[in-house]
């Protein structure tokens, strides 16, 4: 089995790291905290991101990247996406100039509007065929209780993800390969977008007609996107597009819906964001989905809501009128 790295041990880097051990690898795990590290190897178990849950003994924290990095062939990376960027420039010297990179990360970077694949591919050097992508719908608690889960593991290079999908495949998490890696960021990252508007929704006391609609519409918005960029329709058809705007607006265990939900009910956005520790990814991702759709000249409604409403410009009940009072049109294009 390849050496493997994990960076990142919060909810999904934790419970990827159980995955790729109960695959049969040996696990380092990087977290930034030395607390949460000791926990991890003393305890096995992360008391903070998921507690209850006896990890594998393969896998070993530590708080050190030269130490989890060194030789690593396959190296992990999830961080909230934000924070990519300058972890990833202090770690870029520790990578073998082989690595094989996989985010996990569901975001695009403000002010560049990135991917993480091309933050990974401008930071490491690396070619498409080192950089690859897991995502799909994956909540992480579900994940580490070995509920039975689909994925996608996608990469330019369709031979390095049928290696990475034997890596992380187990009896409870079945990846597909997809070589579409566009269409699988951005299945990743609008959904989360998608799922604050269905929170909104709930927090409001709608049903689930509305539920319905966003999410009908928040897909149609997302395969535009998609489209324009160069992905294929039938990724966000897919567990990267559908399948994870699915689970993540209709889990209460989705932050991103949740955090909406607490913005329906009329909590802040510092409120909310003083109230946890994890990452919403959603909650930076629709300013820049939001300009990345202008940049391509897509109409992406309830994203550019969404991001109004995180940016305070309006209210819960504004953003659904606003949305349903938009000029009628046509259901397809
Ligand atoms: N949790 C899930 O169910 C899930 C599933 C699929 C994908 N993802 C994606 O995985 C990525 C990571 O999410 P998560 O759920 O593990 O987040 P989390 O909120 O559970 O944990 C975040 C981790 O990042 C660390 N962190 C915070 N600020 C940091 C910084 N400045 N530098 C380095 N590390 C920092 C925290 O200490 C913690 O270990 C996100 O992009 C998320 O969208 C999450
Ligand atoms: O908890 P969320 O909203 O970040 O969603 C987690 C995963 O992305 C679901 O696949």
């Amino acid at each position: 089995m390849a050496k493997t790295a994990v960076l990142g041990a919060g909810s999904w880097g934790t419970a990827f790291s159980l995955v790729l051990a109960d695959a049969g690898n040996d696990v380092h795990l990087w977290g930034r905290r030395a607390e949460v590290c000791e926990a991890i190897n003393e305890t096995q178990e992360n008391p903070e991101y998921l507690p209850g849950i006896e990890l594998p003994a393969a896998v070993k924290a530590s708080d050190d990247p030269a130490l989890v990095l060194a030789d690593a062939e396959r190296v992990v990376l999830a961080v909230p996406s934000q924070q990519l960027r300058p972890n990833l420039e202090a770690w870029a010297h520790h990578l073998r100039d082989d690595a094989v990179l996989v985010s996990l990360m569901k975001g695009v970077e403000l002010g560049t509007h990135l991917r993480m694949s091309e933050v990974i591919a401008e930071l490491a050097g690396a070619g498409p065929e080192r950089i690859a992508v897991v995502t799909g719908p994956n909540l992480a608690r579900e994940i580490a209780l070995r509920e039975p889960a689909a994925s996608v593991v996608a990469c330019a290079d369709e031979h390095v993800a049928q290696d990475l999908q034997r890596w992380c495949h187990t009896p409870m998490f079945r990846p597909y390969t997809n070589t579409d890696v566009v269409g699988c960021e951005l299945g990743g990252t609008t959904k989360n977008v998608i799922a604050l508007a269905v929170g909104v929704a709930d927090g409001l006391g709608y049903g689930d007609n509305a539920k319905a609609s966003v999410i009908t519409r928040g897909l149609a918005e997302t395969a535009r996107l998609g489209m324009a960029m160069g992905a294929d329709p039938m990724t966000l058809a897919g567990l990267a597009g559908m399948g994870d705007l699915v689970a993540t607006c209709s889990s209460p265990l989705s932050r991103n819906r949740t955090f909406g939900e607490k913005l329906g009910r009329g909590m802040t956005v510092d409120e909310i964001v003083a109230s946890t520790r994890q990452v919403a990814e959603g909650v930076k991702s629709s300013d820049s989905i939001s300009e990345l759709a202008h940049a391509h000249g897509v109409d992406m409604p309830i994203v550019e809501h969404v991001a109004a409403l995180i940016r305070g410009e309006s209210s819960p009940k504004e953003m659904v009128a606003s949305l349903v009072a938009r000029a009628p049109k046509p259901e397809i294009h």
